[in-house]
């Protein structure tokens, strides 16, 4: 069942949850600065989950042009916000993402678009990477994809383990990235920097 993400009837019964939830964390949910929280907090994880209801390959569809480039594609560095399904805290951090054309290239934004897409949802770091680097390989048919996922977890560092510095790197690839050679010039390309 397809949910209606900006339905009033889904943000109030998400909202009412929430009432629920302060009053059981010891707050009082009349008091003046929590008489819209519920509300507030079901509009934004709404937002923060939105990837549900989008189609990404749908996506690069929309934007796929016959070209002969035969070179790396590679977009570095693009911001990723997710949350880890298990504790519904944010991991955040960049992903760095390249593929080898086949006869067709994509529309650049729509990478970090798919991106979006994949993280505005409950995620584990390694489903997310492995979700992007297919979708862009069934999609484009390219003749490989290269995907590193490099994200801070606040349930490692806000709350248990409580470990602030780690940081944890992901990576999935397909086709010509099984090449050590390849997998080695994307590696430099995406640790070079631009000055
Ligand atoms: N592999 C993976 N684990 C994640 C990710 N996000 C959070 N986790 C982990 O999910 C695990 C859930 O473990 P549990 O033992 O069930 O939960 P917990 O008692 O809250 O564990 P602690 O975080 O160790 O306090 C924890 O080890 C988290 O660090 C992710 O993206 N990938
Ligand atoms: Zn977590």
């Amino acid at each position: 069942m397809k949910i209606d993400r900006y339905n009033v009837d889904t943000v109030n019964r998400i909202a009412d949850h929430y009432g629920d939830i302060l009053a059981a964390l010891g707050e009082d949910p009349k008091r003046e600065g929590l008489l819209k929280t519920p509300e507030r907090v079901a509009k934004s994880l709404q937002f923060l989950t939105h990837g549900y209801d989008i189609n990404p390959a749908e996506i690069l569809k929309g934007a796929m042009f016959a070209e002969e480039y035969s070179q790396m594609v590679v977009v570095k560095d693009i911001e990723v916000y997710s949350l880890c399904e298990h504790h519904m805290l944010p991991f955040f951090g960049k992903a760095h993402i390249a593929y080898i054309p086949n006869g067709h290239i994509v529309g650049l934004s729509k990478i970090p678009r798919i991106v979006d897409a994949f993280a505005r949802r409950l995620q584990v770091q390694e489903r997310l990477t492995n979700e992007i680097r297919d979708c862009i390989h069934n999609t484009l048919a390219p003749l490989g994809v290269a995907v590193v996922m490099e994200c801070r977890h606040l349930c490692m560092s806000m709350r248990g383990v409580q470990k602030q510095n780690s940081v944890t790197t992901t990576s999935a690839f397909t086709g010509e990235f099984a090449k050590e050679r390849t997998r080695n010039e994307f590696l430099r390309l995406i640790t070079a920097s631009l000055d």
